[in-house]
Formats: C-alpha cells, sequence, structure tokens
C-alpha cells in the first residue's frame, strides 16, 4: 500500500529531515511509528498525504510513484487517506455533526447521503447521540474520537495519525488505539505516528523506529 524506496527529504537545501528511507507496508497493515522529537516522523506522513514532495527518492501509494500526480488529481487522491491530528482541528462553531460532514459537503455529496454516512462513521466511534452539540460541550476524549470520525468519513482505504493520543490520559489513550484496531480490522491501512512507547509495547503491532531521519528499525510484534 505504501513503499518508500531510498527516500530523503531536504528541508531549505542543506538539512535532511529523511535520508535513505525504505520499506513497505502491504495493504491492510497497522503500523506505528516512532522516533525522538524532531526524528522525522511528522514529515514521512506528510509525504505519504503528498503536502510535501521528496528531495529524492520514490514514495509509492497503491502502486503509483505520487510524485507524479497531476495537481486536478490530487483532491481525489486525498480523499482516499483520512488523518487524524493531535489537535483533531475541529471547527469550534459547528456540531459535531457539520465538523464530520465537511469532507463530504466539499465534496458536493447530497445531503441524504452525506447524513447517512456522517451518522455511521458517529456511532462507529461512539458519538451518535452527540451529534447536535459543540466541539466546546465534549471532552478531550470525545473530541479525537469526533476527528476521528471526519479521518473515516470518506471511507479511505489509508488512515494516517500524527500523535493521535498525544493529550490524553493512558485509558482514553487505549480507546482511541482500540478505534484504530477496528479499523485496521475491517481492512484499512493505519499509520500512526506516536511517543507512547508503552502504549505502543502493549498493541504488538508493527514498529518502524526514525532517529534523526534514518529507519533504525522494524519490529514486528505480532
Ligand atoms: N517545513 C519545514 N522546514 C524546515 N524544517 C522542517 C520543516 N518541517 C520539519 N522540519 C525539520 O525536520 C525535522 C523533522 O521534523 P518532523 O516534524 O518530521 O519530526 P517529528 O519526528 O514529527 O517530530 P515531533 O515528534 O516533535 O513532531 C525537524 O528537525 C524539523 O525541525
Amino acid at each position: 500500500m505504501i513503499e518508500f524506496d531510498n527516500v530523503g527529504k531536504r528541508y531549505g537545501g542543506r538539512f535532511d529531515a529523511l535520508a535513505h528511507l525504505s520499506f513497505r507496508v502491504d495493504r491492510g497493515e497497522m503500523v506505528f511509528l516512532t522516533g525522538h522529537s524532531g526524528a522525522g516522523k511528522s514529515s514521512l506522513l506528510r509525504l505519504v498525504m503528498r503536502l510535501e514532495r521528496p528531495s529524492r527518492g520514490r514514495v509509492l501509494v497503491a502502486g503509483h510513484d505520487i510524485d507524479r500526480l497531476h495537481p486536478s488529481q490530487l483532491p481525489f487522491y486525498r480523499r482516499q487517506i483520512g488523518v487524524v491530528f493531535q489537535d483533531h482541528q475541529l471547527l469550534f462553531d459547528r456540531s459535531i455533526y457539520h465538523n464530520v460532514a465537511l469532507p463530504l459537503e466539499i465534496r458536493g455529496l447530497p445531503p441524504r447521503d452525506t447524513a447517512r454516512r456522517v451518522r455511521a462513521a458517529l456511532d462507529k466511534v461512539g458519538l451518535l447521540h452527540r451529534e447536535k452539540a459543540l466541539p466546546i460541550e465534549l471532552s478531550g476524549g470525545e473530541q479525537q474520537r469526533v476527528g476521528i470520525a471526519r479521518a473515516v468519513v470518506n471511507k479511505p482505504s489509508l488512515l494516517l495519525a500524527d500523535e493521535p493520543t498525544g493529550n490524553l490520559d493512558p485509558q482514553l489513550s487505549a480507546d482511541i488505539m482500540t478505534l484504530f484496531e477496528d479499523f485496521h480490522h475491517i481492512g484499512t491501512t493505519v499509520m500512526i505516528a506516536s511517543h507512547d512507547l508503552a502504549l505502543i509495547a502493549r498493541l504488538r503491532h508493527r514498529t518502524l523506529r526514525l532517529r534523526d531521519g534514518r529507519l533504525v528499525a522494524d519490529e514486528e510484534r505480532a
């Protein structure tokens, strides 16, 4: 599903944030990405989203070199990827329903289809009963679940998360990871950048470890 072939990413013409990075993630796999702050985790995820382009090497997603995508193809490409951030980036003047509906409204999906999909996504994260609430009325863990519902409302084949449990206590973090595992179990490819080594060790999924932009470990834990 994802293949990095000797990828390097240089910022500002001199700083190598990523270097000689090669790995494959198969369709349906769940993989953690770890490493110290500044190791290059977010840069790697941004390359997969095609928010950044590699300075060298190739990034293939579903068999395609995504550097070759025409700008007109990017919206369709990104629609296949759900993204969850640490600070879930909800719109605070919109209800939970409308936050989750946003990606579908941007696509111009008919309201009836939008409603069906939004409710299915909210149901998956256990928040159907809160659809009329505003984000401010929800706890941090619930807000993150809304962020996940919004990320999966387009039924992406690939789900990326950048420190999705960064602000949550251990129990809520474990609950959020269980949600990601649920999507993995129905066939979604999942890649999660996280600092939470204790949680990662407990969950026993493949883990890629970066240090100074290089892949220093690739461990199967199943
Ligand atoms: N747009 C940019 N321009 C210049 N340097 C950048 C840019 N984005 C990231 N960097 C640098 O590249 C390196 C890797 O950053 P990145 O955000 O990928 O690391 P990270 O592992 O995600 O860190 P953290 O865990 O702190 O989020 C860092 O030294 C960072 O300062």
